[in-house]
């Protein structure tokens, strides 16, 4: 990685660290990973089941404690950050899409992009043209007004999607984003993201199984033993 992109990193890791009890044993599920994506990358996490991507994606998204070594978003310490700080680090540079989409049942696909820009302080006449745009460029401008369970599993994740890049956040974070599609549609929905957030000019780190899409990305790490190589 040249030099202009360590400047600007979106998240750097240093000697990150997470361990678990499991029936009074103690696993060591992360031992040290050091990480740092810069602005507009993309990355690929790729590791076995239970090698600990979602852990790593955790402490990233600043959304648990108990993690060793310094977590650094967008040149904020966020380990030494208390809650309320962390919040809007959260806010103001990350999105977020996971495995099962997560939108709020009772809201159309729209809404579900508006409602996190209002939270953000956005003006609801500029929200809502923010996700007419993000929804009619993953294809869903003809299903704006349908409520997730009038929408097939592939809308679904697109809406959640929209939603993650709705605050255009530096870094999106994604936890086997089509991890429950079938790989055909896995395939579709996972190239929109990508180019989706290409275009948008995120960063993003994406958990995935999918080693072809990977390839696609502009880096792979590999999680084994606890550590990225
Ligand atoms: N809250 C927890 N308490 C105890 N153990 C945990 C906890 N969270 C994760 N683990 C353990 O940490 C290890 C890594 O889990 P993690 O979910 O991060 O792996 P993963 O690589 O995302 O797996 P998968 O690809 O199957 O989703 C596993 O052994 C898991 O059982």
């Amino acid at each position: 990685m040249n030099r202009s992109l360590i400047s600007q990193a979106v998240v750097e890791l240093r000697g990150l660290t997470r361990s678990f009890e499991q029936g009074g044993v103690r696993i060591d599920v992360l031992r040290g990973v050091n990480l740092s994506i810069g602005a507009g990358e993309i990355v690929a996490l790729l590791g076995p089941s239970g090698s600990g991507k979602s852990t790593l994606l955790q402490a990233v998204g600043l959304l648990e404690g108990g993690f060793g070594g310094e977590i650094v978003i967008a040149g904020h310490a966020a380990e030494k950050s208390n809650a309320q700080a962390r919040t809007e680090l959260r806010r103001d540079h990350l999105g977020f899409v996971y495995q099962f989409h997560h939108l709020l049942p009772d809201f159309d696909a729209r809404e579900n992009v508006v409602l996190p820009q209002l939270v953000a302080g956005k003006p609801r006449d500029e929200a809502e043209r923010r996700a007419e745009e993000l929804l009619t460029e993953l294809g869903l401008g003809e299903r704006m007004t349908h409520r997730p369970s009038k929408l097939s599993g592939g809308e679904q994740q697109r809406v959640a999607v929209a939603r993650g890049l709705a605050n255009r956040p530096k870094l999106l974070l994604a936890d086997e984003p089509t991890g429950n599609l079938d790989e055909a549609t896995s395939g579709r929905v996972l190239e929109q993201l990508l180019s989706l957030v290409r275009e948008e000019g995120s960063a993003a780190l994406i958990a995935t199984h999918n080693e072809r899409l990977a390839q696609r990305m502009d880096r792979i790490v590999r999680l084994h033993d606890g550590v990225l190589e």
